[in-house]
């Protein structure tokens, strides 16, 4: 049987990650796209020469014709700009909206069929745009960031309580922006969840408040401390393991911006939600139930991730 065909839409820092890790998982065999004339083909060069010493079997390939995405089974998007010390996701719209809109002609073009992760910021606006763009079903097109966000909560917990962070789950829902929703009481450690772990005396309320700040700064932490651009290792492991659920119908519950249309109270939008990822894409959102305070932080994310889709309808009209 063929290998299945991973595209990867932008080869910058976060696309060359993806081609290395799709290449050593073997997930399939990858072409990296980009407008950059030379860069997909060098990385590519570069990933399929540690072939040898790794060990695995894929091809790689680089590319600036979208003709070479063809028949593409998974579609990883991370064309655009990412933002500098002092910037805002939010800050990016304008200019990663127009590369939304050549990014899904060319998936609608070359690769109709493909399950597409967006990763590009704003990250709920630009699949939503994407979406639109491309004309895909809703259901294979979703963004990545609750993945990456709850991989954090999960790693700062695990320092906090000195366990694996296997052993930590998390849940962070809503826009992937400063109004990001983690959610402690969907969070355990060993299956017990965080405000039961603070009533046992494990941490205290104030260190769990700051870890679900350091949480929300994720981002901007790591922008800070990199100066010329923003995370990549862990934003393409996590793109990764929705890419993985797809191709393998492992029916993973994962966080994602998905497109929501009657659960959580919302009406055909993009937000990050729980989901269900396998074979027919983003196959189920999860209904969870929320507290007041909950349902208070999800709707203000809300509220923003609405205040940039109609930012991106003022700019572009065809989106109106
Ligand atoms: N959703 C999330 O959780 C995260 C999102 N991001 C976002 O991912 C995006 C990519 O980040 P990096 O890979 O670090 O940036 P990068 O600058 O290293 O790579 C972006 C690549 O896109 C290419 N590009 C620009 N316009 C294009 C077009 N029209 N068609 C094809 N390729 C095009 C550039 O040539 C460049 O190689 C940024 O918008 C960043 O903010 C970053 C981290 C996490
Ligand atoms: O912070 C950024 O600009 C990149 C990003 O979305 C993240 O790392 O969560």
């Amino acid at each position: 049987m063929a290998r299945p065909k991973i595209a990867l839409i932008g080869a910058g820092q976060i696309g060359g990650t993806l081609a290395h890790l799709a290449a050593i998982k073997e997930l399939g065999d990858v072409v990296l796209f980009d407008i950059a004339e030379g860069t997909p083909q060098g990385k590519a060069l570069d990933i399929a020469e540690s072939g040898p010493a790794e060990g695995f079997d894929a091809t790689l390939k680089g590319t600036n014709d979208y003709a070479d995405i063809a028949g593409a089974d998974v579609c990883i998007v991370t064309a655009g700009v990412p933002r500098k010390p002092g910037m805002s996701r939010d800050d990016l719209l304008g200019i990663n909206l127009k590369v939304m809109k050549s990014v899904g002609e060319g998936i609608a073009k070359h690769a109709p069929n493909a399950f597409v992760i967006c990763i590009t910021n704003p990250l709920d606006a630009m699949v939503w745009a994407l979406r639109e763009f491309s004309g895909l079903p809703h259901e294979k097109v979703c963004g990545m960031a609750g993945v990456l966000d709850s991989a954090r909560f999960r790693h700062f917990l695990s320092l906090e309580f000195d366990v694996s962070m296997r052993d930590v789950t998390a849940f962070v829902l809503g826009g992937h922006g400063d109004t990001m929703v983690p959610l402690a009481r969907y969070s355990t450690v060993g299956g017990i969840p965080l405000p039961d772990l603070v009533q046992m005396g494990w941490t205290t309320q104030e260190k769990l408040d700051a870890i679900i700040q350091r949480t929300r700064d994720g981002g901007a932490e790591i922008v800070g401390l990199l100066k010329t651009g923003s995370a990549f290792y862990a934003p393409a492991t996590s793109a990764i393991e929705m890419a993985e659920a797809y191709l393998k119908d492992q029916k993973r519950v994962l966080p994602c911006a998905a497109y929501v249309d009657g659960a959580l109270g919302l009406n055909g939008m993009y937000v990050g939600v729980p989901t269900v990822i396998g074979a027919g894409g983003v196959e189920r959102v999860i209904d969870i139930k929320m507290n007041r305070d909950e349902q208070a932080m999800f709707d203000k994310s809300v509220d923003a991730v609405k205040g940039l889709v109609d930012a991106c309808k003022g700019i572009d009209q065809s989106l109106a």
